[in-house]
């Protein structure tokens, strides 16, 4: 891996967007009910208002409220219950001066009146009249037309992952389905001798499979379509015939493992040949992640890419730049973050930008970043972490109380 020819990770960005732009996820339509983690590919628009009529929050009477200015318990005020309305179905009369109607909580408040006086504050006077025994206010108690969501009103933004609150707003207007983004299919090959299941006790020199594991869980988090897993040895034609076969199926393969300098890291000459020669980036000026590795199959239409083995260097860089492009695909916003003031000074790594974990702290009121220190092969630095900040390529390093932008970990 020379550094000179890294890519900063804007320049492999760019890259991987103009070599997906013929990739760009198809729109299909599913059921809104069965479109939970879909991206929308529409802005929804209500055909209606929610609600449609006005309906009350309590249960109690549907009055005028200037009917009930100075009622005390000392001095309630007579009104005359019209009407008792039921629920599901419209109210038929009119409140007017001096009369109030029974109305459930949720059910249809009668015109004329315009507030509702919890029954808790009321007492039958007799069969027809009731004491009011506390004022309200004009809107009290009521839910006006269209106060959840206006006619017309742009309810969900294009680029929006389904949640179940979406799934709610559509259910509420009687969108039955909707345009989404068909995912990215997605095969992960992990590679290594060293590499036994977790379920296996390793013996002395062998190691967990974390990556398989850890970026197949990255992926489904982000919307993507995980087609398949699959560990191999460090064996160069075994691995490159699987790439091929994966490049096949799978929009995006995965490969991680074998991408540094050592003897069997095999990982940049299968990329080169499987794309034949289309790598379009070797090496990031990341820290961790440098060596890794994207190249375009121009003849299958998919995206190859080599992560480093260490699983915290594989996460971060499968975060910045595959999930990252997925969601730039998808017209998804970016995640949240926040600024927080560093816990201490921390150098940048020279000539590459540094992404460094952080973990939260609140004190009085302000948040603080402290670095989570620990080598890239190290998962749990990954677990004590709520987010990363990256210190640019060109920056020394940030300062203690320096104010720094913390990013959220999906
Ligand atoms: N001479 C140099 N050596 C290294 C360089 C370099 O530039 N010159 N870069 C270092 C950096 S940075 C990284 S990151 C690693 C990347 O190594 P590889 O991508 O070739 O990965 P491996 O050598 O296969 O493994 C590295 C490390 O990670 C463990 N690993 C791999 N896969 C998994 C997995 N699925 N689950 C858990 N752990 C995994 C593996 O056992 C090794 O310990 O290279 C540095 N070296
Ligand atoms: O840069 Mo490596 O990618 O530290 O672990």
């Amino acid at each position: 891996m020379e550094l000179l020819k890294v890519d900063t990770i804007e320049s492999a960005r760019e890259k991987l967007i103009h070599a997906m732009q013929e990739k760009k996820p198809e729109k299909i339509r599913v059921e809104s009910n069965k479109s939970l983690g879909y991206v929308l590919a529409e802005d929804l628009l209500a055909q209606e208002p929610v609600p449609s009529f006005r309906r009350s929050m309590v249960d109690g009477y549907a009055v005028k409220s200037a009917d009930t200015t100075g009622a005390s318990e000392n001095l309630p005020v007579l009104l005359e219950i019209v009407e008792e309305v039921s629920m599901g179905v419209p109210s038929h009369g009119s409140v007017k001066n001096g009369t109030c109607a029974y109305v459930p909580t949720g059910g249809m408040i009668p015109e004329g009146a315009d507030a509702v006086v919890m029954e808790e504050y009321c007492e039958m006077f007799d069969k027809h009249h009731l004491a009011v025994y506390d004022p309200v206010a004009y809107g009290k108690n009521v839910v006006s037309v269209g106060e959840d969501i206006r006619r017309g009103e742009l309810v969900i933004k294009k680029g929006t992952r389904i949640r179940p609150q979406e799934i709610g707003v559509m259910a509420s207007l009687g969108i039955l389905d909707a345009m989404v983004y068909e995912p990215w299919t997605i095969t992960i090959l992990s590679t290594g001798d060293e590499l036994v299941p977790p379920f296996v006790q390793p013996l002395p020199g062998e190691v967990r499979d974390i990556n398989s594991y850890a970026l197949k869980a990255q992926a489904e988090v982000c919307g993507l379509k995980v087609q398949n897993v699959m560990v191999y040895k460090d064996d160069r034609e075994v691995i490159k015939e699987a790439v091929v076969q994966s490049l096949n199926r799978s929009d995006l393969v995965i490969l991680s493992g074998g991408s540094s300098k050592g003897k069997k890291d095999a990982t940049s000459q299968i990329i080169d040949e499987v794309t034949d020669g289309n790598t379009l980036v070797r090496g990031l000026a990341l820290k961790p992640g440098k060596p890794s590795i994207f190249g375009y199959d121009r003849s299958r239409a998919a995206l190859a890419a080599g992560l480093p083995g260490h699983p915290v260097a594989a996460m971060l860089v499968f975060e910045l730049l595959i999930v990252w492009l997925y969601k730039h695909m998808t017209h998804q916003k970016e995640g949240p973050s926040l600024f927080a003031r560093m816990t201490a000074n921390l150098a940048g790594a020279p000539g590459r930008a540094t992404c460094q974990l952080v973990r939260l702290l609140k004190k009085e009121q302000e948040y603080y970043a402290e670095p989570v220190y620990g080598k890239s092969g190290l998962i749990t630095t990954f677990t004590k972490a709520d987010g990363y900040l990256m210190i640019g390529q060109n920056q020394e390093g940030v300062k203690k109380d320096q104010q720094v932008e913390v990013f959220f970990l999906s």
